[in-house]
């Protein structure tokens, strides 16, 4: 599609929706407008005449003089089906459904092949920050080593607000609703779902690796532990939910979302409020950062609007990597991870053999109970424990690795208990 002028039939006009309308309307050079909307809600009061919207998508996926489908709507399965018909009708895609994209992936990419109709995603992945076409372009003849980062705006904020400004955590999860940051169904951000399926985008454009999200191990902040923040604090630490996917030996990509424990001079340190930032280490470039607002009505247009700017010179996602890494693969059982545990009770207590070394364990009623471990990556997945309430993880300030024992042989522990057991 190469062209000036663009009508856009756009999904959805909340947060995104209206944060894109004003952002077109400043961008004059573009020559792009919106010919029609389709929302849900008919009883809302919108901001823009009645006649532009409509309640019925086939108002939209059937209309000739539309362009290009903006799909900006809050309902992933929704938006599944007018991708699908959008892209089956020959209409150029753009969409920020970073959910819908993560679970349907593979079948998109299809989509796109067999109709030639490009879809652009890149408010999908850290919103302003414009990493996938980076990672798809700019790091096509480089190696990619890995990329980490911070790419959940919404759980940087609620972590900025409680270590910064002492706010709770249901306060500051209110706050990043009210500011347009959160999903409507806030669980996703701070269960670190939002973050993984991020995290699949970014390991199809950066590695060529396409994996579902529930393949990859993803702990959120929702279950942080008052004990875990106070031995951060203690170490001059900062607490932060990265995504991390890394390339290792073997052809083996290591990849997961984990609160993590990040040092005064690494880059995400100094991430703050809904900021995003992504670290990519490369074979020549070497280390890069970029740094952007993560979430927000026009950080996230802003990407939109590149996105539909690009479909003008004929811009599409190649995938190149998918052909060229054909080698590479998810192989959780031959990484592992460093990590703090703190649990609440003797029913929560985290399986010492699930450890490939226990380094260092307390358990004291006076300052609580953690146990420092390195453990697999696929048995931390596993663990029975992990899940329970009153146990928390977070990984230590280091990054993924190859796991140093062969799976199943169990090396002996190093448990250097500091007796505090006064149960
Ligand atoms: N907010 C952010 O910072 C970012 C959001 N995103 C993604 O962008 C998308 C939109 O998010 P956001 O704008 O925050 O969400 P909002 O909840 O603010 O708005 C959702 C919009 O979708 C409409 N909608 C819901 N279901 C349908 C449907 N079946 N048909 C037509 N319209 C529908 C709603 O209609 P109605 O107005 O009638 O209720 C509403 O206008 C999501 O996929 C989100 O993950 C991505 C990056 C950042
Ligand atoms: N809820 C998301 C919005 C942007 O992707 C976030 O907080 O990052």
């Amino acid at each position: 599609m190469i062209r000036t002028n663009i009508t856009i039939g756009l999904f959805g006009f909340g947060v995104v929706g209206q944060g894109l309308h004003a952002v077109l309307e400043r961008t004059p050079g573009l020559r792009a407008r919106i010919g029609r909307i389709a929302v849900k809600d008919r009883n809302k009061a919108r901001s823009l005449p009645a006649e532009l919207f409509t309640f019925d998508k086939q108002d939209l996926l059937d209309d000739p003089s539309l362009d290009v489908i903006v799909e900006l709507i809050d309902n992933a399965d929704e938006a599944y089906i007018i991708v699908k018909q959008a892209l089956l009708n020959g209409k150029a895609v753009v969409t920020a459904n970073k959910k819908m994209l993560a679970e349907h992936l593979p079948e998109l990419i299809e989509l796109q092949r067999s109709t030639g109709t490009p879809l652009l995603y890149e408010a999908a992945a850290c919103a302003s920050l414009p990493v996938i076409r980076n990672l798809e372009e700019y790091y096509d003849t480089d190696l990619l080593d890995s990329v980490e980062g911070i790419i959940n705006g919404s759980t940087n904020y609620i972590l900025t607000a409680m270590n910064r400004d002492g706010q709770p955590y249901a306060d500051a999860l209110a706050k990043a609703q009210r500011l347009g940051f959160a999903e409507s169904n806030p669980a996703l951000d701070v269960e670190g779902l939002d973050a993984r399926n991020k995290l699949v985008l970014l390991l199809a454009h950066a590695f060529g690796l396409v994996t579902g999200p529930e393949e990859l191990l993803a702990v959120g902040i929702d279950c942080l532990s008052p004990l875990a923040t106070a031995y951060a604090r203690e170490q001059g630490l900062a607490i932060k939910l990265v995504a991390e996917a890394r390339r290792l030996p073997n052809g083996i990509i290591a990849a997961a979302v984990l609160p993590t424990l990040v040092a005064p001079s690494h880059e995400l340190a100094n991430v703050h409020d809904e900021f995003n930032g992504l670290v990519t280490q490369s074979g020549f470039a070497d280390r890069q950062f970029f740094l952007g607002r993560g979430a927000g009505a026009f950080p996230t247009a802003s990407a939109v609007l590149s996105d539909l700017s690009a479909l003008t010179y004929g811009y599409r996602y190649e995938y190149k990597k998918i052909q060229q890494n054909a080698h590479l693969s998810l192989a959780p059982d031959a990484a592992e991870v460093d990590v703090l545990v703190t649990f609440e009770d003797e029913a929560n207590v985290p399986d010492e053999s699930d450890f490939t070394v226990v380094h260092e364990q307390l358990r004291s009623a006076q300052r609580g109970n953690y146990l420092i471990g390195t453990i697999g990556l696929g048995q931390l997945a596993r663990a029975t424990w992990l899940r329970l309430p009153g146990v928390c993880v977070v990984r230590l300030a280091c990054p993924l690795r190859a796991a140093s024992q062969a799976v199943g042989a169990r090396p002996a522990i190093e448990t250097e208990l500091v007796n505090e057991i006064s149960r």
